[in-house]
C-alpha cells in the first residue's frame, strides 16, 4: 500500500491561510505583488506561469508577467530586473529558469535585489541557506519539506538521496536536508551505479528532467519517493521523472504528477511573496 503525498490538497489548505494574510495586508493598504520574468518558451515554465497566475488570483497576490522573446539580450533582461528592483510596488521578483542559450543565468540572478528574491537563488540567499540562516528559501525544495512534514515523515538520521543538482531543486535541497539532520547523498549525470545508491535510500528526491527515468526497481519498499519532474511524454501527457506504473504500488509514500510537488512550489512562492510584503510594514 502506497500513501499518496497529496500536494494539491496541502497547497489548497496553505492558500486558504494565505488569503487571510492578504486580507490583513490589504487593510493596511498593501497588495502583495509578484513580478515574473519569462524569456523564451521552456514547456515546464509555461505550465508554471499558467498555474501560478490562477493561484495568485485566488489568494489575492497581484502578478506582473513580463514575457519576453528568446531573442532578448542579457542586458535587456538585467535592465528589466533593475527597474523591478526599484519599483516599490513589487515585492517579489521571479526569473524563470532555464534562460535561453547564450544568456548567463548567474549574472541575471545576481542582478535581483536579494530582499526581493522570492526564489532564493541569489548567492547571498543560497549562502545563508547553507549556513542554516535562510530567509528566502527556494520554493520547490521548501514545498517538499512542507509536504514531508505534513505526513510526519522524519528526516533526522535518515538516508536521503537527491537525484539532480540544479540551482532550482537539487542544490538547495542539499542544504535543507542537511539542516534537517539527514544523511545526504547527491547524484548527477556523472554518477555511476545510480540504482545501487537509490535502493539504499529512505527518501529519494528525483529532479532529472527525463520522462519516467527511474523505475520501481530503483527503490526499496519502505522508501519515500518525491518526483519533481514535469515532462511531456510522446502522447503529450504530463509525466514525472519516476515511472508511476512500476513504482506507485511498491513504495511507502509517493508524490503524484500532477498534484504533488508542482502545486506545493506555487503555494511556497505565494507564501514567500506575502512574507516579503509583510516585512515592508
Ligand atoms: N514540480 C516543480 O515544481 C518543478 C519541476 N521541475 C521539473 O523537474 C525536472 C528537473 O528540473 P531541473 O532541476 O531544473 O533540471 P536541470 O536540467 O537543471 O537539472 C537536471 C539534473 O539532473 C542531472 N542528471 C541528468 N541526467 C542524469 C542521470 N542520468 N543520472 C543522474 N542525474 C542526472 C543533471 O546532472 P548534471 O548536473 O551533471 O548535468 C542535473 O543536475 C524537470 O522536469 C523540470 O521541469 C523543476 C522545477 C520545479
Ligand atoms: N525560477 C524558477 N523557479 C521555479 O520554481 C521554476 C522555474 N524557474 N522554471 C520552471 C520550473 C517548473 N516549475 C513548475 C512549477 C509548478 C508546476 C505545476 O503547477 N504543476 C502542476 C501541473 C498541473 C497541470 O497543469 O496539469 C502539478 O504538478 O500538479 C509546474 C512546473 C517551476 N519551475
Ligand atoms: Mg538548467
Amino acid at each position: 500500500m502506497t500513501t499518496k503525498l497529496d500536494g494539491k490538497k496541502l497547497s489548497n489548505e496553505i492558500k486558504e491561510e494565505l488569503k487571510e494574510r492578504v486580507r490583513c495586508l490589504q487593510d493596511k493598504g498593501i497588495t502583495p505583488c509578484l513580478a515574473v520574468v519569462l524569456v523564451g518558451d521552456d514547456p515546464a515554465s509555461q505550465v508554471y506561469i499558467r498555474n501560478k497566475k490562477r493561484a495568485a488570483q485566488k489568494v489575492g497576490v497581484k502578478t506582473l508577467d513580463n514575457v519576453l522573446p528568446a531573442s532578448t539580450s542579457e542586458n535587456e533582461i538585467i535592465d528589466l530586473i533593475y527597474s523591478l528592483n526599484n519599483d516599490p510596488q513589487v515585492h517579489g521578483i521571479l526569473v524563470q529558469l532555464p534562460l535561453p542559450q547564450g544568456i548567463n543565468e548567474d549574472r541575471v540572478i545576481q542582478a535581483i535585489l536579494p530582499s526581493k528574491d522570492v526564489d532564493g537563488f541569489h548567492p547571498q540567499n543560497i549562502g545563508k541557506l547553507f549556513m542554516n540562516k535562510g530567509e528566502l528559501a527556494p520554493c520547490t525544495p521548501n514545498g517538499i519539506m512542507h509536504l514531508l512534514a505534513k505526513y510526519d515523515i522524519q528526516l533526522d538520521g535518515k538516508r536521503v538521496v537527491i537525484v539532480g543538482r540544479s540551482k532550482i531543486v537539487g542544490m538547495p535541497m542539499i542544504a535543507m536536508m542537511l539542516n534537517a539532520n539527514a544523511t545526504v547523498t547527491v547524484t548527477h549525470s556523472h554518477t555511476q551505479n545510480l540504482k545501487e545508491i537509490t535502493r539504499e535510500a529512505d527518501v529519494v528526491i528525483v529532479a532529472v528532467g527525463k520522462a519516467e527515468f527511474l523505475t520501481g526497481d530503483y527503490f526499496k519498499p519502505s522508501a519515500v519517493v518525491i518526483d519533481v519532474g514535469m515532462n511531456r511524454n510522446e502522447a503529450g501527457k504530463l509525466v514525472g521523472d519516476v515511472e508511476a506504473a512500476s513504482t506507485a504500488d511498491k513504495v511507502a509514500f509517493m508524490t503524484p504528477v500532477p498534484g504533488g510537488v508542482g502545486p506545493m512550489t506555487i503555494a511556497m512562492l505565494l507564501k514567500q511573496t506575502i512574507e516579503i510584503a509583510e516585512r515592508s510594514i
